[in-house]
């Protein structure tokens, strides 16, 4: 099914030229590409003050040529996540059948932060010293569509171990798509100083993240608690993941790594077909296991180092 794709270009919030999807009616060009599903498309919510209002106005522009960096990286990266999933794991869209992938810009004053809010995408500008605008960063796109597939297969509740594990999904595809470091954020977090970034897998405690369960930080289930702690806890999943990839000695724990590529594999199909909404470390332990299990068999070097990994970080 050949579709004749436009092709628009503009500089992101870094400020790096690229090319993408564009469309064309009534004399402008639109951040709307058909191609991918039920399409990807990008819109303005500068003006908007209620959700009710949102997702606000298509971007536009009277050439192919965008200026908008916050909008140009939030339609560019929704096409690189989504060609991730429906190439690395055959998923169409966050849905498995093709949903429309919906992006706004702009949302909030100053707002440092981004969400998946059940129907889209929502991106803040940051207040320009903890964050620039956040759609900046590929690895934060791909955690947020992740959130939307997290919802239609397992939809771990968002609290507590469930919620923990919600978020380390998150990380970990997050990093897959963005697939040079085990980083989140460092593309867009403090732009006054260079080298650190919001959270590390590799190291979560260097951002006050947990890396071992004996290390659970109890908090209430509460906004103010994060919900029992979801983007702190989430470190300790996160560790297991990085250690089944990378390998390393954690907590006196050998781990062979398996690579990117097959630790990918295994969290997906844990994801889609052995999680579900309540599941604990422990849930997610087992479901490694069987994910590794159905793909590389009960013998094999990626069953034995999905059980050392979650040994490591204290999770059996
Ligand atoms: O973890 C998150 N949301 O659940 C973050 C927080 C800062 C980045 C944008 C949104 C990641
Ligand atoms: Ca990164
Ligand atoms: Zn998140």
């Amino acid at each position: 099914n050949t579709v004749h794709q436009l092709t628009g270009s503009g500089r992101g919030v870094l400020g790096d030229r690229k090319t993408f999807e564009v469309d064309h009616k009534y004399g402008k060009y639109y951040l709307k590409g058909t191609s991918r599903g039920g399409g990807i498309k990008t819109y303005n919510a500068y003006h908007v003050i209620y959700e009710s209002q949102l997702p606000g106005t298509m971007v536009s522009s009277k050439t192919n040529y965008f200026l908008d960096g916050a909008a140009v990286d939030a339609h560019a990266y929704a096409e690189k996540v989504y060609d991730y999933f429906k190439n690395v794991h055959g998923r169409n869209s966050y849905d498995g059948n093709g949903a429309p992938v919906i992006s706004s810009v702009h949302v909030g004053r100053n707002w440092n932060n981004a969400a998946w809010i059940g129907t889209q995408m929502v991106y803040g500008d940051g207040d320009g010293i903890v964050f620039r605008p956040l759609s900046g960063a590929l690895d934060v796109v791909g955690h947020e569509l992740t959130h939307a597939i997290t919802e239609k297969t397992a939809n771990l509740e968002y609290h507590n171990e469930s919620g923990a594990l919600n978020e380390s999904i998150s990380d970990i595809f997050g990093a897959m798509v963005d697939s040079g470091d085990w980083l989140l954020g460092e593309d867009v977090y403090t732009p006054k100083q260079s080298g650190d970034a919001f959270r590390s897998m590799s190291n979560p405690t260097q951002y006050d993240q947990p890396d071992h369960y004996s290390r659970y930080v109890r908090l209430p289930d509460t906004p103010d608690g994060d919900y029992g702690g979801v983007h702190i806890n989430s470190g300790i999943n996160n560790k297991a993941a990085y250690l089944l990839a990378e390998g390393g000695t954690h907590y006196g724990v050998n781990v062979t790594g398996i690579g990117r590529a097959k630790t990918a594999k295994i969290y997906y199909r844990a994801l889609t077909l052995y999680l579900t909404s309540r599941s604990t470390f422990a849930d997610m332990r087992q479901a490694a296991i069987k994910a590794a299990t159905d793909l590389y068999g009960s013998a094999s070097q990626e069953v034995q180092s999905v059980k050392n990994a979650y040994s490591a970080v204290g999770v059996y």
